[in-house]
């Protein structure tokens, strides 16, 4: 096995928050062949020792910026003691055709998977990225406490907490989502990005679907907790809940969803709802 890079990050920005700090680190990634922004949100807990971690998944369009400066999620990882990491959501900086044709593949777009198909192979490896190479520079640089690992996300990022928990039940105690992709397999976002990232074979994609991987996987954790919002544009067409409700019924995972009357997809929504999943990830992580 070779062993993951961690020497050189830089810091972009660093600004005290709620008497933690909410930093801006970037670092030349090997997964990714590029350079790779995240943030990382330090509450003051982690001045004495090593602090919980959860790993933020943003959607379509965002980069590690989003979250830091819209989900107001500060306040409430301070009082609890967590660190809040959130990558970017694709690599940049590549002069790959087509990467930057459409907001919903390529740029701002990378689906957390692992691609296979050219010309993205190369550097589309968010699953690798997300799951192994930035926990490793979390390791290396932060004082974190990686036994105790949360993940969530928002919408493709929702998706992506989802199949990285249920594809790595060991590095992730606890998994949250707001308006989650839950079946790629069945939705246009879905469907356009695997078959540009894995290629035609929809078999292939089963290992990228939430809904297929409770099913053939399951999942021992804490009950998935979901919030997702009534009045979301993408509900019927792209987000599709009740498939999730579908699938863990077939299995037996417990699934704690929440249908959010009058809310839509933006982060708004996530603001409002923040707190809940920082208090359930924390509950999960003090085990
Ligand atoms: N309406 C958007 C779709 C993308 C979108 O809604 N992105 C969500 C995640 S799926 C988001 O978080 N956008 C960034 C933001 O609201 O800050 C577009 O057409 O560009």
């Amino acid at each position: 096995m070779s062993t993951i890079q961690t020497n050189t990050i830089t810091t972009v920005s660093q600004n005290l928050c709620f008497e933690g700090t909410q930093g801006v680190y970037s670092h030349v990634s090997e997964q990714t062949g590029c350079t790779m922004r995240f943030g990382v949100f330090l509450p003051p807990q982690a001045k004495v020792g090593p602090v919980p971690v959860l790993y933020w998944l943003s959607g379509l369009t965002c980069t590690e910026e989003n979250f830091i400066t819209k989900a107001g999620a500060q306040r409430v990882a301070a009082e609890l003691g967590v660190a809040i990491v959130t990558p970017d959501t694709s690599p940049r900086g590549l002069d790959i055709p087509g990467m930057a044709d459409s907001y919903d593949f390529g740029l701002g777009a990378g689906f957390y998977v692992n691609a296979t198909q050219a010309p993205w192979a190369q550097n589309f490896r968010m699953d690798a990225y997300v799951s192994q190479e930035l926990p490793a520079v979390m390791a290396a640089h932060f004082p974190i406490d990686a036994q105790r690992t949360g993940i969530f996300g928002h919408s493709m990022g929702g998706h992506g907490a989802l199949v990285l928990a249920l594809r790595n039940p060991q590095r992730y105690r606890s998994v949250s989502a707001f308006a989650p992709i839950v079946s790629p397999l069945h939705c246009p976002w879905g469907e356009k990005a695997l078959a540009g990232y894995l290629g035609p074979d929809r078999d292939t994609w089963k290992d990228y679907d939430a809904c297929a991987l409770i099913e053939s996987r399951g999942w021992t954790g804490p009950a998935l907790l979901v919030d997702q919002g009534a009045n979301d544009t993408f509900l019927q067409t792209q987000l599709k809940p009740e498939l999730l409700q579908q699938a863990c019924s077939r299995a037996g995972v417990g699934l704690d969803l929440r249908m959010r009357a009058g809310y839509d997809h933006s982060y708004f929504f996530i603001a409002s709802f923040v707190e809940s999943h920082l208090r359930f990830h924390a509950q999960q992580l003090a085990l």
